[in-house]
This record gives C-alpha cells, structure tokens and sequence, in this order.
C-alpha cells in the first residue's frame, strides 16, 4: 500500500469516527497522522453543523495547536471530572483489540487519558491490524536519570532496546524523559511484559494498551470500513 492510498484510508475511518463524536460531550483527542484527519473532519462537523463540546482534551501539542487552530478550546486533563470518549490512532492492534502505541512517542499522556475515557475508539487503516503483537518497536519512555540502567537491564532481558534518536539526538517526550523502543517480536506474551515493565523503577509509561481499546475502526482497502468491539 502506498503512502497516499494509506493517507485516504486513514481518513476514511478518521471520518467515521468523528461521526460518533456527540454534542455536549467531553472528548479525549488522541495523536498522531491519523488522528490530524480525525481533526479535520471534527473541524468540519464544527462548520457544517455547530458541533460543540463541552470540553477537549489532547494527548500532544500537535492535536491541540490543530484543535485550536479549528476554534476548538483544548483543556487540560487535569481540569475536566470525566472524558466520554477518546478517538486515537494506534501502532498495531491484535485480535483483541490490544495495542501497541507511541510511534509517535505520545505514550504517557495517551495512556493517562485512555485509562480516565468511560471509552476508547481506535482508528487504524488495515495494515495495523496483526494476529499477534509485535512486528512494531515497542516504546518505553524512561527518565534520564537511570535510563542507562533500564537500556542495560532491556538489553540483558533479551528484548533489543533501541534509543529513540531525532537526528544525532536523543529524541525528549513531552516530560523531558527519553523512549528506548524493543525490538522485540513477536510480543509473545504481552501482559507478562507490561507487568515487567509496570514494575520496572524508571520506566514512566510503556506503550502497550492492553484492555484499554472499546472499539476499533478499521479502513480496508477494498473500500469497506469495518467495526470490531472488546
Ligand atoms: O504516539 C503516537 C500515537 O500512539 C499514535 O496514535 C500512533 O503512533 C499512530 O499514529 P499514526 O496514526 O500516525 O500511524
């Protein structure tokens, strides 16, 4: 699949899914490229039809200068009592409709608001669908201050750490801490490792969302635009 038949297939059930979102609700916005197109057609909703929200809030400065830029008012998670629904994108997803996420390196505040959402409704085109999870690096954001330690320690455990590098530098999160990806695959046992990893001291947060995912929209590039529940 090229980029831009990727591109539409992500908008298309970027699409559907803002045709979810409800008048008066509170919306977690994820990130990422499928999400931008979610924006847009949010955006569109807001012109065509005077959607309003009671609040947003966004997992990145990406989706809130896009939401903002739309006429959106983005709060901050802390400031909102509930979240009805978060749409985000996702990395992988398997049969279970458990995840992986962070390519965007997004994870921690993503998680944060995905756990505080009564729902969560991923957006994906086909090819992030696996059997399995794996076959995408796994990120793990880790504080500077012992993330020599965790780098060793991953690459002991056998699961192939790999800094996160935006050019000659180490790529900093939102939080200033740095991602080590695993180059582990298959994930064979996904739960086991998000314990690990749980329990790991120095390890803020670990991009797989397990039972985390309500929904998903999945764009097949046949046209078809499926809907799998938890
Ligand atoms: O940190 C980024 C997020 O987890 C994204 O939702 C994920 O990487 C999917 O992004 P995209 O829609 O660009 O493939």
């Amino acid at each position: 699949m090229d980029k831009q038949q990727q591109d539409q297939l992500k908008r298309e059930a970027a699409t559907k899914a803002a045709m979810l979102v409800e008048n008066n609700s509170v919306l977690g916005v994820g990130t990422g490229s499928t999400v931008a197109f979610f924006i847009d057609a949010l955006g569109q909703r807001k012109a065509k039809e005077g959607l309003t929200l009671k609040h947003i809030v966004t997992t990145s400065n990406r989706s809130k200068k896009q939401l903002e830029g739309l006429g959106f008012k983005v709060d901050e998670l802390a400031d909102v009592d509930h979240v009805d629904l978060t749409i985000d994108g996702a990395d992988r997803v398997d049969e279970a409709l458990d995840g992986i996420k962070g390519g965007g390196g997004a994870l921690t505040l993503e998680k944060n608001v995905a756990i505080n959402s009564k729902k969560n409704i991923w957006i994906v085109d086909e090819s992030k669908m696996v059997a399995h999870l794996g076959d995408f690096p796994l990120p793990v954001e880790v504080l500077p201050i012992s993330c020599e330690q965790n780098f060793r320690k991953f690459a002991q455990e056998g699961l192939k750490p790999q800094w996160r590098m935006n050019g000659t530098e180490r790529y900093v999160t939102h939080y200033g801490n740095y991602i080590i990806d695993l180059a582990v695959d298959p994930i064979p046992a996904p739960h086991g490792l998000a314990a690990y990893l749980d329990q790991t001291v120095g390890v803020v947060e670990h991009g797989l969302f397990l039972n985390v995912c309500d929904q998903v929209i999945i764009a097949h590039s046949d046209g078809t635009i499926e809907t799998q529940e938890r």
